[in-house]
């Protein structure tokens, strides 16, 4: 919504009352977005009734939160208002994509999907940011990137909303494995080899779930992993230094990893489909705690050769 702010008549809706009134008075939201002044465009508000008036709905919680936001809103929402998920997940319980989640609880409205590389204080202060908006058809997909984009959020429109949603759930997974390697100390050379064949592994995933694996190779896919594998903002990798070092979890402090929901979800639906996902597999054990960093390299490492 920061980045929308520019464009035309945006609300921001949140759910703590004090939270709102506080970012209303100082235009600032200190926990989120430290240090950072929000736009003069931007207005507030605790009341959800104000999503009725709303022809695009930006729904930036995270993915798990993603079906009950949808099932307190879908009585305010209007037969074919937009519904953008900003969240980059799978839902946990049922291995579901949150397009599919969304579509279930609010049926009769546009489902979109906004993905790729973007941190939301980058974003925020307006450093120059660019994104992709998949949506049903690309006529829908055009005027939502149209009325989202601004001077610095630049927003390419798709058709694949499956690759675009897939990209950036599991390129959360391959953060988490760059952050392995890093805080093993395995090499940049290990890093650019997960990046490539993590890639492989994600194109197989959207292409098993019926989506366009070329998708993976755009900004939600290797534009996300590529800022997220190397950031030390990412939380995703920042975690995955975490078990590289310690070899377990147990001390993380509780930020939000969407990659440690998205790694057992995406391993338990790749074994039921049979797409071959070794990283995938391997970070899901390694956050479970049934394997290590050094077995995992070693049974990744020496898998049969097979051609690239
Ligand atoms: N942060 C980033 O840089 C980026 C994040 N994303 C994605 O966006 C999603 C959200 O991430 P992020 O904003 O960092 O996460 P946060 O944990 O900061 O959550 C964002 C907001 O979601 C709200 N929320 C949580 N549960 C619900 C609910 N059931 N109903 C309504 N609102 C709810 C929280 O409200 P409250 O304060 O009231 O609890 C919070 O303000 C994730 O999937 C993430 O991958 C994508 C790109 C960049
Ligand atoms: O997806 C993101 C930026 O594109 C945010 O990444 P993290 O959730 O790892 O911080």
């Amino acid at each position: 919504s920061v980045a929308a702010a520019s464009g035309g008549d945006v609300v921001l809706i949140g759910r703590a009352a004090d939270i709102v009134e506080t970012m209303r008075l100082s235009r600032r939201h200190e926990k989120a977005l430290p240090g950072i002044d929000l736009p003069h465009e931007l207005t507030y508000s605790a009341d959800i009734e104000a999503v009725r008036e709303a022809g695009i709905v930006l729904f930036a919680m995270p993915s798990q939160a993603q079906r009950e936001a949808a099932r307190v809103l879908a009585p305010l929402l209007a037969p074919g208002t937009a519904v953008v998920i900003c969240a980059k997940g799978i839902e946990k319980g049922t291995g579901r994509l949150l397009t599919d989640v969304l579509e279930e609880e609010l049926p009769g409205r546009e489902i979109a999907v906004l993905s790729g590389p973007g941190f939301a204080a980058d974003i925020a202060k307006g450093l120059p940011t660019a994104m992709v908006i998949a949506a049903r058809t690309i006529e829908i997909g055009a005027v939502l990137a149209q009325a989202l984009s601004g001077p610095t959020f630049r927003l390419y429109p798709s058709t694949d909303r499956i690759g675009v949603q897939l990209g950036g759930a599991l390129k959360n997974v391959l953060a988490i494995a760059c952050g392995i390697i890093e805080g093993a100390q395995l090499g940049d050379s290990a890093r650019a080899a997960l990046i490539s064949r993590g890639l492989a592994e994600l194109s197989r995933f959207v292409e098993g779930h019926g989506g366009e694996g070329v998708t993976v190779m755009g900004l939600s896919g290797l534009g996300d992993l590529v800022l997220t594998g190397t950031s030390h903002q990412s939380r995703n990798l920042r975690f995955g230094i975490a078990l590289g070092r310690e070899g377990t979890a147990a001390g993380w402090s509780g930020d939000l990893v969407e990659g440690a929901f998205a790694a057992s979800v995406a391993s338990g639906v790749a074994a039921k489909k049979g797409i071959d996902m070794p990283i995938t597999d391997a970070v899901a054990r390694i956050i479970e705690g049934t394997l290590d960093v050094k077995t995992a390299i070693g049974q990744l490492m020496t898998r049969p050769i097979t051609q690239e």
